[in-house]
């Protein structure tokens, strides 16, 4: 066995490792009955990965000898894995601050877009701004979402609507991935809406005969590295049959479908999901009893968004009929400029209280779930041998506090381990658990 390891976090209160079975993803009951370990220990090796979770005797046992390059004493702490946001739009100029009273005043998601704001109020910004304006704003919001505990996150393009501008976001995203420690699953959304001028033929035209194309060049090249394909599919958006065509052209480009579904209206997006193999579908407000039986058999993750219902007064997503219909359930931030939360102890928050979740289930849609949205319920998501050593050390004597103080990530987030590495230490914590 190796003597020299990267970080050792011992005698935590609890260490949350959500599964120790090697699954790739939980449903109902999996998700309820988390795997704990009371009063643990958590080794990490100088490959960034888990060499160990145990109690904290038994580590100190198998471990005497070793030396590691930090040691951090989480006593009366919890140790939880690196939260994962399944759902994010980063990369943007222009905020719409401005709308956010109109939507107050009841304007719907729709009368915004359709009198020239939302979506494309942020691409006219997007489009004019520079790469390196887009890389600091990226990197702000990754930054604000990493001390609020998140270590991996999926980020969409989706601004730009054209090749220049789409391709221009996704290098962005691509520079960043490779600047910050953070993990970065990179969505292609060119179709996020219908830009401006064009008809949906045409602009599904484009996607498919221009930008797919180009794109496809920059990643043979090296030059971009996209993981997931994403569509808006949604009445005077996209629709169903432009869906397919978009979605199975990034499938054959070997990008994962991972798309905006059932949303405002009843699409059919859950079954057109489970037809075509999507690994995961977003939002689903509307989304249709035979589309949750779908989406289940499939396989095809929900990734609920509490952020979304909350800020367009839309009905919350039928979390508890998917959970009992056995659909995978992962959470997402959303973050965008319509609705501007980085933090997903919030939306676990929202999760449990709007959409009836528990905090188990809640954890699990944050960590192992997520992860299986973007394909990396193998290396992310819970504390197993072998998977990175993503985790983060909460100033709690249980880990619920987490999601039960609304708002109060800042104070109970101590460390965020990335890889064993601390990626950030809350220095304004004097002392900690003696805060609750
Ligand atoms: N619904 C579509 N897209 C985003 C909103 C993007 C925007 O309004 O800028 C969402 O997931 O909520
Ligand atoms: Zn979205």
């Amino acid at each position: 066995m190796a003597h020299d390891f990267r970080l050792l976090v011992k005698n935590a209160s609890q260490v949350v490792l959500i599964c120790s079975s090697g699954e790739k993803f939980l449903t109902k009951e999996g998700m309820e009955k988390l795997v704990i370990i009371e009063n643990g220990s958590v080794v990490i090796g100088r490959d960034g990965l888990i060499a160990a979770v145990g109690p904290a005797d038994a580590i100190e046992l198998q471990f005497r000898g070793a030396s590691f390059d930090k040691v951090l004493d989480a006593a009366g702490m919890c140790i939880i894995p690196g939260l994962v946001d399944a759902h994010t739009h980063p990369v943007w100029d222009g905020d719409r601050v401005h709308e956010f009273s109109m939507k107050l005043a009841g304007a719907t998601y729709m009368d915004v877009h359709r009198a020239g704001g939302g979506i494309h109020f942020t691409v006219e910004h997007t489009r004019r701004a520079s790469a390196e304006r887009l890389t600091s704003g990226l990197m702000g919001r990754l930054r604000r979402m990493l001390r609020a505990g998140t270590t991996l996150a999926e980020c969409k393009s989706g601004y730009g609507l054209d090749a220049r501008a789409e391709l221009k976001m996704l290098r962005v995203i691509e520079d960043v991935r490779r600047a910050l420690p953070m993990g970065v699953s990179a969505t292609y959304c060119g179709a996020h809406a219908v830009p401006r001028g064009k008809s949906m033929a045409e602009a599904t035209r484009d996607v498919v005969d221009v930008q797919l194309p180009l794109l496809q060049k920059k990643m043979s090249s090296g030059e971009i590295h996209v993981d997931n394909i994403d569509v808006f599919c949604e009445e005077g958006v996209f629709d169903l049959d432009s869906t397919r065509t978009i979605l199975q052209a990034g499938k054959r480009m070997g990008l994962n479908i991972n798309f905006h579904g059932d949303e405002l209206h009843p699409m059919n997006a859950a079954q057109l999901g489970a037809e075509l193999g999507a690994l995961a579908i977003s939002h689903l407000e509307e989304v249709t009893d035979e589309g949750i039986a779908a989406m289940a058999t499939a396989r095809t993750a929900a990734v609920l968004l509490p952020t979304t219902a909350y800020i367009l007064r839309l009905k919350s997503p039928r979390a508890r009929d998917m959970l009992e219909g056995g659909v995978i359930v992962a959470l997402g931030s959303d973050f965008n400029p319509n609705a501007y939360c980085c933090s997903m102890p919030i939306v676990m928050h929202m999760a449990c209280v709007n959409m009836k979740m528990t905090l188990n289930e809640a954890l699990a849609a944050a960590t192992i779930n997520a992860a299986y949205t973007l394909g990396l319920s193998h290396t992310h998501g819970s504390l197993e041998p072998g998977k990175q050593g993503d985790l983060l050390i909460i100033s709690a004597p249980r880990w619920e506090h987490l999601i039960y103080q609304l708002g109060g990530h800042g104070e109970l987030i101590q460390y965020v381990i990335i890889k064993g590495s601390v990626v950030y230490e809350n220095s304004d914590i004097m002392t900690n658990h003696s805060q609750i």
